[in-house]
C-alpha cells in the first residue's frame, strides 16, 4: 500500500482524483484529465448524461479500475492497491450503494444475512452480529423483522435500504452512490434521499452521489460537478450552479425533461433532522 504525501492527510479531503484519465481498449477516453475532491462529511454530486463517464469515475474511486494516467487517493491510499489486513481496514471506510441493489444482493441470502456478511468480512464477532444487524435495519428505517426476508420478498425501496444498511455496516467515511434512486418511483426516491441526508447528519458520512438527474442531486449535494464526454465542464456549490449555470451543457441539463425548466420542478431540500427526532420511517412493511 502506498501513502501519498501529496494527499495531505488532515486537510479533511477523503477522496482525491488528480488529472485522471481512463480509456477502455481503443475507444475514446472515458475520462480525460478529471480532478475532483470529496471532503469528510460533504456530498459531491456528479452529474452528466449517459456515457459521460460517471460510472467509470465511480469504479476508479472504489479501486475497481486503475487509471491510465493521474492518481486516485482515498485518505492517502490508492484504492486499487489495498491489500491485506491494513488494506481491508481502509476499504471498510469506502463503501458503495449501486443503482440496482437487487442485482447486488444474493437472492439466496436473507436480507439480514447480507448485512451480517459485510459485518463478518470486517471482523465483527459472530455473537455481536444479530444485534448490529437489527441496529442497522433500524438506522435505515426498516423493521428488523424484515431481516428474515429474501430480496424478492422486499419492495424496491426496502431493498435499497438494505443496500444502505450493508454499506453502513463497516462504519464508512465515504459512500459512493451510483444512481441509487433512479430505479425507484418518485415517492420512494424522496424517502431514500431523505434517509441518506438524515444519515449524513447523524453519522457525518460523505457521499459521492452520481446521477443523471439534477433535481435529485440538488436535494443532497453541497457541491456539484458536471461531466461531459469524460471532462468536467462546470463545478460549484449546488445553489449557485442551480441558479446561474455558466456552461451551456449545464443549462441544457437543467432545462431537460420535456423542455420544462427543471429548476421550477425541483423538490424542496430535506428538513434537517433534529436530535430526538424519531428514526426515519420506512415504507410500509408489506407482507
Ligand atoms: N467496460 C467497458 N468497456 C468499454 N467501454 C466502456 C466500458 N464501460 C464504459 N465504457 C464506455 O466509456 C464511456 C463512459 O461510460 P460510463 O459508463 O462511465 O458513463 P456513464 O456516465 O456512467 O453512463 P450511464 O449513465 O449510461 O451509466 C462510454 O463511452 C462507455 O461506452
Amino acid at each position: 500500500m502506498t501513502h501519498d504525501e501529496a494527499a495531505a492527510p488532515g486537510d479533511g479531503v477523503l477522496l482525491r482524483l488528480d488529472r485522471v484519465s481512463k480509456r477502455y481498449r481503443r475507444d475514446a477516453l472515458a475520462l480525460d484529465g478529471v480532478s475532483l475532491r470529496v471532503a469528510a462529511g460533504e456530498t459531491v454530486g456528479l452529474v452528466g448524461e449517459s456515457g459521460s463517464g460517471k460510472s467509470t469515475l465511480a469504479r476508479l474511486a472504489l479501486g475497481l479500475l486503475a487509471p491510465d494516467f493521474g492518481t486516485v487517493r482515498f485518505d492517502g491510499h490508492d484504492p486499487h492497491r489495498l491489500r491485506g489486513t491494513a488494506g481491508r481496514r481502509v476499504r471498510a471506510r469506502l463503501q458503495f450503494v449501486p443503482q440496482q441493489p437487487r442485482g447486488s444482493l444474493n437472492p439466496a441470502l436473507r436480507a439480514g444475512e447480507a448485512v451480517a456478511f459485510a459485518l463478518r468480512l470486517h471482523g465483527t464477532p459472530r455473537r455481536e452480529r444479530p444485534d448490529r444487524v437489527a441496529d442497522l435495519f433500524r438506522k435505515v428505517g426498516l423493521d428488523p423483522d424484515l431481516a428474515r426476508r429474501r430480496p424478492r420478498e422486499l419492495s424496491g425501496g426496502q431493498v435499497q435500504r438494505v443496500a444502505v444498511a450493508r454499506a453502513l455496516a463497516t462504519r464508512p467515511d465515504l459512500i459512493v452512490c451510483d444512481e441509487p434512486t433512479s430505479a425507484l418511483d418518485t415517492t420512494v426516491q424522496a424517502q431514500v434521499l431523505d434517509l441518506l441526508a438524515g444519515l449524513q447528519e447523524r453519522l457525518g458520512v460523505a457521499y459521492l452521489f452520481i446521477s443523471h438527474d439534477l433535481a435529485v442531486v440538488r436535494r443532497l449535494a453541497h457541491r456539484v460537478v458536471v461531466l461531459r464526454h469524460g471532462r468536467i465542464v462546470e463545478e460549484g456549490d449546488a445553489a449557485s450552479l442551480w441558479e446561474a449555470p455558466r456552461h451551456p451543457y449545464t443549462r441544457a441539463l437543467l432545462d431537460a425533461d420535456d423542455g420544462a425548466p427543471a429548476r421550477r420542478r425541483a423538490p424542496e431540500p430535506p428538513t434537517p433532522t433534529r436530535p430526538g427526532d424519531p428514526e426515519p420511517v420506512g415504507e410500509p412493511s408489506a407482507p
